[in-house]
């Protein structure tokens, strides 16, 4: 299947380096994902996953290619995009209710006050929010805070979410609660969703796939891991999943040192067809197509297979 609803073509940032030169971030970056999907980008820090959020957001723009979003080229920010900050950023004299019925009405001009007022209660009742609705956001906990964010983001029914790490200033019991609703929310809204995660189990539970970025500057998309653990599973006992440790193994072995010794090491690095790996499952998927037929037949751990992601 070839539905490329996100499509990031060939984008590089550079900016002017010391000495009237320019320093490249990452260049020739292609990434795909299809609608519903849930994408997360690991890479260490400095390779330039905020700022290919931010070209996907709009609020930045690529100095070379381009990025397609249903079949639009994006040109500036859009309500098409919502973006959730690691830092919530609420208007302070507003209320939970307030926040959220601002961006609905950013989105939808002509609604009257008990529509909009509906509609972002349908939100904050989504996040779990309910009879917190009048409050500000200096009576709220980070947890809750993040939640406003959440459902703002969501009351103008995005075509992505883009997410940077949203949760890592949250301690870990908040930050577990809200991957459980994040996901619960994108499964049940057939939500697109793309994140910056330095968390790798926050990565394997949350995506469909794991985009790994090599160190920078110079940054390349290295690989595309396709989650192989089944849609239903549960934060709980992600870590019991006989594919677990597959899949787990391979991203930490990728950060802890391909990403660094990828430009000396790989010289047949194709941009546009960055491998595609599934680790732990059989080697059984050749096209994309077939994925959906043989989706049922998780195996126990097998070596990591390897296409393209065309
Ligand atoms: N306006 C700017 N001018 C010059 N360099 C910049 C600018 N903005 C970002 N950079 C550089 O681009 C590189 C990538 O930054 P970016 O924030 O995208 O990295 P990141 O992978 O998200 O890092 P982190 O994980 O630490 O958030 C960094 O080296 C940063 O210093």
């Amino acid at each position: 299947m070839t539905d490329k609803f996100i499509s990031i073509e060939g984008i590089a940032r550079r900016y002017p380096g010391a000495g009237g030169g320019e320093t490249t971030i990452f260049e020739d970056l292609w990434l795909s994902m299809k609608r519903g999907e849930f994408g997360c980008v690991i890479g260490h820090s400095g390779c330039g996953k905020t700022t290919v959020l931010n070209i996907l957001a709009g609020l930045d723009q690529p100095s070379a290619g381009a990025v397609i979003v249903d079949g639009q080229a994006i040109e500036g920010t859009s309500l098409d995009r919502a973006v959730i900050f690691q830092s919530h950023a609420l208007l302070p004299w507003r209320t939970v209710l307030g926040n959220v019925a601002y961006a609905v009405t950013s989105k939808w001009r002509n609604w009257d006050r008990a529509k909009v007022k509906a509609h972002a209660q349908k939100f904050i009742d989504l996040v779990g929010l309910t009879g917190s609705e009048h409050k500000r956001p200096s009576e709220l906990s980070g947890g809750m805070k993040q939640r406003v964010g959440i459902a703002r983001a969501l009351s103008i029914t995005p075509k992505i979410m883009l997410m940077d790490e949203p949760f890592s200033a949250l301690d870990a019991l908040t930050r577990g609660t809200l991957q459980d609703e994040v996901r619960r929310i994108c499964l049940e809204t057939g939500q697109t969703a793309f994140m910056i995660t330095h968390d790798v189990d926050e990565a394997i539970y949350l995506a469909d796939k794991i985009f790994l970025m090599t160190n920078g500057p110079g940054a390349v998309l290295a690989e595309i891991v396709e989650n192989p653990l089944p849609k239903d599973r549960g934060r709980i006992d992600l870590h019991r999943h006989p594919l677990y440790y597959a899949v787990r193994n391979h991203i930490v072995d990728f950060l802890v040192s391909r990403s660094k010794t990828f430009a000396a090491t790989v010289t047949d690095h194709d941009p546009r067809n960055v491998p595609v790996v599934r680790p732990g499952k059989p080697e059984l998927v050749v096209a994309a197509d077939a994925e959906d037929s043989i989706e049922a037949s998780w195996p126990s751990v097998a070596r990591p297979t390897t296409s393209s992601q065309g």
